[in-house]
């Protein structure tokens, strides 16, 4: 059985249908790229499956238990976490003990928390502003914190929107190798970027969206040369040309 399985999910903002009948099944230890065209739905998805918004229809599985409509917190318990576009850390509070608190609304214990978060502050070279409050980080490392947040418990999905956007080439190298050793050991995601090298070299599937519907969803080279999603999608970037 999926982990995850999403059936003819929509969100509709007023006419607008962001999110049209979307159905996938994402199995366990899998790394799907999420991609498609600016406004095509993909966050709007991510804000359904982690109980940001209300769908409008469909149903969402996960683990065999229908969760649509479920609150952010009840499917934090269940292991779905989140990443924002726009990073959302509280400012006031140190690196160190944003992860504490994340890690308490994970379920780990304070204990627990406090090992992981020194953990993971390394694993993420952050160590050094650990005590800084994370208004006093930069925008890249205070995206890093969130991501870090996001892995403080072992999450059975992590749902990322856009990690990259925005982020120096070294950090990015740094979640991108996070995210392809904890993929190897079997970590599942969903992974919203336009980043297309990135979404090549770390996901065997992608799919891609586009007025709200998959327009394709298969093997991520197949899906990159499908021509609905080059008309539709790559056509404008510069992806084609980089890869004649
Ligand atoms: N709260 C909202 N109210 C009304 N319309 C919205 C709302 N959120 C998103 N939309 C609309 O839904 C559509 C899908 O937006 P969404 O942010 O999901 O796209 P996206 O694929 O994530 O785009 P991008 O790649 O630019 O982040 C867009 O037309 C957007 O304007």
């Amino acid at each position: 059985m999926p982990l995850m399985q999403i059936n003819e999910v929509q969100k509709h903002f007023g006419g607008l249908r962001a999110v049209d009948k979307v159905s996938l099944d994402i199995s366990e230890g899998e790394l799907v790229g999420l991609i498609g065209p600016n406004g095509s739905g993909k966050t709007t998805l991510l804000n359904v499956l982690s109980g940001h918004l209300q769908a409008s229809g469909g149903s969402v599985r996960f683990d065999g238990e229908n969760v649509l409509g479920f609150k952010p917190a009840q499917l934090v318990c269940r292991g779905i976490l989140r990443m924002f576009q726009m990073t959302r850390v509280f400012n006031r509070i140190s690196a160190f003990d944003n992860l504490i608190v994340s890690g308490l609304a994970q379920g780990l214990s304070e204990s627990e928390s406090g090992k992981r978060a020194i953990e993971l502050l390394e694993e993420l070279t952050l160590t050094h502003v650990m005590y800084l409050d994370a208004g006093q980080l930069s925008g890249g490392q205070r995206k890093l914190l969130e991501f870090g947040a996001c892995f403080m418990a072992k999450p059975r999905i992590a749902l990322l929107d856009e990690p990259f956007a925005a982020v120096h080439p070294v950090m990015k190298e740094t979640m991108s190798a996070f995210i392809k050793r904890r993929n190897e050991a079997g970590q599942t995601f969903i992974l919203v970027s336009h980043d297309m090298p990135v979404v090549v070299d770390l996901c065997a599937r992608s799919v891609c969206m586009n007025a709200g519907k998959v327009l394709a969803d298969g093997p991520t080279d197949q899906v990159l040369h499908t021509s609905a999603v080059i008309e539709a999608y790559l056509g404008e970037s510069d992806y084609e040309d980089q890869h004649a």
